[in-house]
């Protein structure tokens, strides 16, 4: 029998569409140095890179060597890790072995009695059932033949082969549902708990994790059952197939000492298949890097038909250019290939293997024919029927170990990626000094003092503070004010222990910032900046967050709104206070139905996704009053406050400051803001910063008395205010 490969691949669970190959960019890191022009004409090109060995220095490469190759329009580099190498499989299986033990002890913890009667349906259902089924359609099949034969059929014996069939089909059927149940029951358990592991993870990163590891932000609760399943399906698979081996080798229909060389001629198929001819992209770890200019370009101009650029398009009078420079790039681009890199590489495999490989597949039955020819006596009906059975059972079951070994690979990737959260995403340590110290009531503001304080951002090699020196005394108002990019917010974040400086020393009253216990300074500080969002929770939530102890203090919660200058438009909302204005993304959504359409559907849909909205200013209006709500713990003594009115109408911005000041007493307050010409005089300090250096320092008297920027800057805002 000739299976067709082609047919079986359209039906396995590559076609799942959790596992869509996503396609990323190719890191510079990891650019193969001797491809130097794009290969344009939609044939591949190989370059195989080793890493170097890993001496334990920081962003040295370690892992399997890479392949870079050009596929049509893509650029595509992949790890190379031969079937033929048992040490690199055995590498990798130890590396992954912790976490598969780990992923084991975490689904079993969950409800001991689900696992183990999962497992026993699973065994079942891929192990048992198929074997048994085989066995029992060739013993029906062996004893009408002999009946035919005979010339007088053992009715008693087809009924009791028979029936035993069907029995063993009911008994699949139920033990398939109740394994669905059960197995969709364990997944979700699963989900959510990895759900809170990766929720716990992420709520406590600092932003110092956060830059440093961008990839961990992509991980999904959903990926550790799957990894489970891999990890379950091919032992279970594995097992069947060890049974439907011993069933051919051993049953007298076929083996008649033939049954090692048919047990041979089985495997030839899956096996030769596995080894030449599945090439699939997405299975192994890859980058993909889209790298013709002529495509890169089109798609660019491609984008600019999108909504977010038709005002400037129109405006901008440039239609016919686009539509130009599109033809030309399309003219250009020629016949190079665009379709999908995964399916281009799966057409990398040549036609000699894929021959060989169909055609192992009709071996056993060549095999039993020939016999058949030398032998005639000993030829029978059901024991080729038999044959093509049992080859085509042990090629998907072969075909689905092979597979899921593969996704295994990718699923425990994630898994460990989950696990290692903790790890990667806590970079400001925190010390053990309580904030304020016991026994000393602190009734001021926060005081600091910095000593040739520099820090660069992760990843960056310049400076954004150069030595910078400065002292804070406690319930100062402090405004910092300066060029873009001259370091303001930089202070700020230092100051409220975002990041740990490069070098140099910070102090919160006279202690070093790093002793202190980090929550105990997060719970006495209060942060409005212009990063701050609504939460996808009610209003009254987004506000009484501020002081979460106090959140279901109706009365509380209306006075913050009232400071913040939001009580207006909360009360001309429909749902007041409990009013959701940041829904959770895609909880809402239709397929083949187009808002508008004048169908009932449609207006289903319509009702289900209006949302109330508000303007930019109206956002920081409420995110300033859950600030103000912070205040309300009476744990505050620092407060920071980065231009969180670039949204607001002057005199919201003038009030919002205005009753920030009126709440300073007991706390330190620095400001940074670019409209700083009503603010400065009621400053004790202002900090005037250029190039990651604080420039001048001193009240507004001293420094306009200067004459130096910050009086130049001050004189700008006066005039144009006159
Ligand atoms: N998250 C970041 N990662 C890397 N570099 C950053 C980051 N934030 C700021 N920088 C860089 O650090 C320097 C100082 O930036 P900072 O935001 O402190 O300036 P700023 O004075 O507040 O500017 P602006 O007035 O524009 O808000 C700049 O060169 C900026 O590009």
């Amino acid at each position: 029998m000739f299976v067709s490969s082609r047919r079986l691949e359209a039906c396995t669970p590559a076609h799942d569409s959790f596992w869509r190959p996503h396609r990323v960019s190719l890191p510079s890191s990891a650019q193969a140095p001797t491809i130097k022009d794009p290969q344009r004409s939609g044939l591949f090109t190989h370059t195989t890179m080793t890493p170097e060995k890993p001496n334990g220095e920081k962003g040295d490469p370690v892992g399997p060597p890479i392949q870079s190759m050009q596929l049509g329009v893509y650029r595509v580099a992949t790890e190379i890790l031969s079937p033929f190498s048992p040490h690199a499989q055995w590498k990798k299986a130890k590396t992954m072995s912790p976490t598969m033990i780990r992923l084991v002890k975490d689904v079993y913890e969950i409800s001991p009695w689900m696992f183990f009667f999962y497992l026993a349906t699973e065994l079942w259902f891929k192990s048992i059932e198929p074997s048994l089924s085989l066995y029992l359609s060739s013993r029906v099949l062996m004893i009408i033949e002999n009946g035919l034969k005979t010339g007088s059929p053992d009715s008693a014996a087809i009924f009791q082969a028979v029936g035993l069939r069907m029995i063993c089909l009911i008994f699949t059927v139920v033990v398939e549902r109740a394994g669905d149940r059960i197995g969709s029951k364990m997944s979700d358990r699963v989900s959510l708990k990895f759900l809170d592991y990766i929720l716990r993870s992420k709520l406590t990163t600092d932003l110092t994790g956060v830059q440093a590891n961008v990839s961990s932000t992509q991980v999904s609760e959903g990926t550790a059952w799957l990894a489970f399943k891999a990890m379950l399906d091919p032992t279970c698979y594995m097992a069947g197939a060890l049974a439907q081996l011993f069933y051919i080798s051993r049953t007298p229909l076929l083996s008649t000492g033939h049954g090692p060389a048919f047990t041979l001629l089985c495997l030839a198929h899956p096996i030769l298949y596995s080894l030449f001819r599945r090439r699939m992209l997405w299975l192994k770890p890859h980058v993909v890097e889209a790298n013709d200019p002529h495509f890169l370009r089109m798609k660019g101009l491609r984008e600019l038909s999108e909504p977010k650029y038709r005002q400037d398009v129109i405006t901008g009078d440039v239609v016919q250019h686009i539509i130009r420079e599109f033809r030309k790039a399309v003219r250009l681009l020629g016949d190079a290939d665009m379709s999908e890199p995964y399916l281009q590489y799966e057409r990398m495999s040549g036609p000699v293997s894929h021959i060989v490989t169909d055609l192992a597949g009709g071996l056993p039955i060549l095999y039993y024919g020939a016999n058949a020819i030398m032998n005639p006596a000993g030829f029978s009906v059901t024991a080729i029927s038999t044959l093509q059975q049992s080859d085509s059972l042990l090629w998907s079951t072969f075909h689905t170990i092979s597979f899921n070994l593969r996704l295994l690979t990718r699923t425990l990737a994630s898994v460990k990626a989950i696990y290692d959260l903790e790890d990667v995403m806590h970079k400001t340590k925190s010390g053990d000094l309580p904030y304020p110290p016991l026994g000393r009531p602190h009734e001021q503001g926060m005081a600091f003092e910095l000593k040739n304080v520099s820090f660069s951002y992760p990843g960056k090699t310049t400076d954004a503070l150069n030595n910078v020196t400065l002292s804070i005394k406690p319930g100062q108002l402090v405004v910092i004010v300066g060029s873009n990019g001259s370091g303001k917010s930089t202070i700020v974040k230092l100051l409220t222990s975002l990041y740990d400086a490069t070098s140099g020393s910070i102090t919160i009253d006279g202690e070093n910032i790093r002793n202190y216990r980090l929550a105990d300074l997060r719970h006495a500080t209060a942060a409005l900046t212009q990063d701050h969002h609504l939460y996808p929770l009610s209003l009254r939530e987004n506000i009484g967050l501020g002081n979460p102890a106090r959140v279901s203090d109706v009365e509380m919660v209306r006075t913050a709104a009232k400071q913040g200058g939001a009580d207006e438009l909360i009360s001309k909302l429909a749902e007041g206070f409990e009013t959701v204005l940041e829904r959770p993304r895609g909880m809402q959504f239709g397929s083949d139905v187009s808002k508008g359409d004048g169908t009932l559907l449609a207006e289903a849909l319509e009702k289900m996704t209006k949302q109330a909205d508000v303007s930019g200013g109206e956002r920081q209006r409420l995110v300033a009053s859950r600030t103000f709500m912070r205040f309300t713990s009476g744990a505050v003594k620092l407060v920071c406050v980065d231009e969180p009115s670039s949204n607001l109408d002057p005199e919201a911005e003038w009030q919002l400051f205005k009753n920030l000041r009126l709440v300073r007493e007991g706390k330190t307050m620095i400001f940074v803001t670019h409209r700083f010409a009503h603010l400065t005089k009621h400053a004790d300090l202002i900090l005037c910063m250029k190039d990651g250096a604080v420039l001048e320092s001193g009240t507004h008297d001293e420094l306009m008395a200067l004459d130096g920027e910050y009086g130049k800057m001050f004189e700008i805002q006066a005039k144009a205010f006159d």
